[in-house]
């Protein structure tokens, strides 16, 4: 459903992601890892264009898009919003209540009414444990629950694919189980997905395949247990050696 050939991106003469070859099955959760500036998040950024690769091709459901061919804007809009994100700052609407966050996308986007909108926002806070909120201001939120409402919003938009950057670092731990909880409920449910993550525990127990980045590239990947446990490059092997010491 996802496929990415050859993806490179370079900032200047900075090559920060190198000939990245990924396809993805629907309903798969993998679980990207690596060390700090090994190009995660850039490889997150190129998948939805927000940072257009510099090489390559990303093909996601009909909608194609190669590097050095400027997107047309109904392709980049397909592309869009097949892809919900999810980022480490949930970036919700201080001045809007919890469920008018999860709602004004709908109506822009998928032109629903807002009786609507406001309809489904309630089943996904419902989905997230925080139905409850629905008419709190985001600021009467823990950082867990905003977080949980940055997901709800991106499930409002049907997403193909959801991609999480980090979604539980700025969090404290306990505040961090419980998005990792929902993370874990979409998985079971069949959510494809890609995670950028911290979360060894997260990699190892809840994805089906884990992928090792370093250095812009992709030096190990496979069933996540047999990667975690038994990894068979040296650059793998000191990875999880270095994070299992922390
Ligand atoms: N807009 C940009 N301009 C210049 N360099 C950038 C830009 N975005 C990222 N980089 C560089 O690309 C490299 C990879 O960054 P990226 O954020 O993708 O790494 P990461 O693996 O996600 O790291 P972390 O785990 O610390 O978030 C870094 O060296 C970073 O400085």
């Amino acid at each position: 459903m996802l496929t990415l050939e050859a993806v490179g991106k370079t900032f200047g003469s900075h090559v920060v992601l190198d000939g990245i070859d990924l396809r993805l099955a629907p309903g798969e959760v993998v679980a990207i890892i690596g060390p700090s500036g090994s190009g995660k998040s850039t490889l997150l950024r190129c998948i939805n264009q927000l940072e257009p690769p510099t090489s390559g091709r990303v093909t996601l459901g009909g909608t194609v898009i190669e590097a050095g061919h400027t997107p047309g804007r109904r392709e980049l809009m397909n592309l869009r919003r097949a892809v919900g994100m999810v980022f480490q700052s949930f970036n919700l609407f201080p001045h809007l209540t919890v469920l008018r966050n999860v709602s004004i996308a709908q109506e822009r986007v998928m032109k629903r009414s807002r009786a609507e909108a406001d309809k489904i926002s309630m089943q996904l806070l419902a989905r997230v444990g925080l139905a409850d909120k629905a008419q709190q201001y985001p600021s009467r939120c823990s950082g867990g629950q905003q977080q949980r409402i940055a997901i709800a919003r991106a499930l409002a938009l049907e997403p193909q694919i959801m991609l999480f950057d980090e979604p539980t670092s700025a969090l404290d731990p306990e505040l961090g189980l419980e998005v990792l909880a929902v993370m874990r409920e979409l998985a079971e449910n069949g959510m494809t997905m890609i995670v950028v993550t911290h979360e060894m525990h997260f990699a190892e127990e809840v994805s089906d395949r884990v992928i090792i980045m370093a250095d812009g590239k992709i030096v190990e990947q496979g069933v996540s247990r047999d990667v975690m446990r038994n990894p068979q490059t040296e650059r793998a092997r000191r990875f999880l050696h270095a994070v299992k010491d922390r």
